[in-house]
């Protein structure tokens, strides 16, 4: 009587398209690696039940691929995403990369995504994101108090949403702005018809300032949702609009303010002496440092084993270094 044959398979993921990932997005071969790495170990730590794919631009290393996918990302390449050739002055002149973002809306093997920046760090469990009900965009709105917005109305009268009643929108400047998200992270549904829309629409859209994510809010104005600020603390709120943070109730960081990035702050930059700031980068090269967040997996030769039917099915298990937690298997 042949013995019975050990169960290799790793937890079937869902075979529907009800998956579920979070996305983040790394161009070039510079210090991203750095913060889509701590991402990866962010996620880890606060016991996420999903897995985090990384869209890399070709421009990538194989290296930092590699590194990625020790991490237990899961790597997809896309192709660049172009916006129509124009003189437009982006607020950053990297930000002409970020369009590319627009390819995640393609993995419709996802029944929906949480998109990350490479530029945050997730320090709660927000898994129950991918609940929120279907048919809507949902982000944090943006602040437009920083230098960055100087070339907008709203900045030139010192109108911001995040305090709509510290400055009023006049009513000679015509109706006020819709709400505006930061598109550093959204809870979305690819959809190939989407998809499509979306890089029709772009083609016959001059560029702004700032690039994909002004983009994004004209193209989901109609369903987009707001969500509560601890789901992405873009830190100029810190000092723009302190009353609405309450740092022990932050789930979510953006290090997007000019010089928080934590794998290049010097401190040097205005308002990197905050108390604030220096905890919250902190925090994030705590997790980055820290080896128990690690996620060594070393594939080993595909197992057999037999189906209730009796069949031959390969199965693959993932054993991982002892030195470190098993990582959730990376379902591609
Ligand atoms: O050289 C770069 C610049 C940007 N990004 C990616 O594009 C995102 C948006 O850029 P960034 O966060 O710098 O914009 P910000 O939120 O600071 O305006 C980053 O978080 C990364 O995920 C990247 O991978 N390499
Ligand atoms: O390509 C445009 C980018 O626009 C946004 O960043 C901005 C925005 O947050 C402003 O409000 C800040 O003032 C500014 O510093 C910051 O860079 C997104 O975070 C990023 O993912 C990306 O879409
Ligand atoms: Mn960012």
């Amino acid at each position: 009587m042949a013995p019975a044959a050990v169960n290799l398979d790793i937890i079937p993921t869902a075979s529907n398209s009800k998956k579920r990932a979070y996305v983040t997005f790394l161009a070039g071969n510079g210090d991203y690696i750095k913060g889509v790495v701590g991402l990866a170990k962010g996620l880890r730590k606060v016991n996420s039940a999903y897995p985090l794919v990384v869209v890399v631009l070709p421009d990538v290393p194989e290296e930092h691929r590699r590194i990625l996918e020790s991490q237990g990302c899961i790597v997809k390449e896309i192709e660049p995403v172009y916006p129509p050739e124009s003189q437009t002055q982006f607020a950053m002149a990297y930000y002409v990369i970020n369009y590319s973002k627009l390819r995640i809306w393609k993995f419709v093997e996802y029944g929906k995504m949480i998109y990350l920046d490479g530029d945050i760090q997730v320090f709660d469990n927000i898994d129950h994101l991918f609940d929120l009900p279907d048919g809507h965009f949902y982000a944090v709105m943006d602040c437009f108090c920083e230098k960055t917005w100087s070339h907008s109305p709203q900045y030139q009268i010192g109108y911001c949403q995040q305090s709509p009643e510290k400055v009023q929108w006049p009513a000679d400047m015509g109706p006020k702005p819709s709400l505006f998200f930061n598109a550093g992270m959204f809870v979305f549904e690819p959809s190939i018809s989407t998809y499509d829309d979306l890089l029709k629409t772009l083609r016959v859209t001059p560029p702004t300032p700032f690039a994909e994510q002004d983009f994004l809010n004209m193209y989901f104005k109609d369903i987009y949702k707001p969500i509560p600020l601890v789901y992405n603390l873009v830190l100029a709120m810190l000092w723009r609009h302190p009353e609405n943070v309450d740092v022990d109730e932050v789930k979510v960081v953006h290090y997007c303010a000019a010089g928080s990035k934590p794998w290049r702050y010097t401190g040097e930059e205005e308002n990197m002496q905050r108390e604030d700031i220096k905890m919250f980068v902190k925090k994030w090269w705590d997790i980055y440092n820290d080896k128990s967040l690690d996620c060594n997996k070393k594939p080993i030769l595909a197992a057999s084993s037999n189906n209730i039917k009796g069949e031959m099915v390969l199965s693959s298990a993932l054993i991982s270094d002892p030195k470190v937690p098993v990582c959730a298997p990376s379902a591609a």
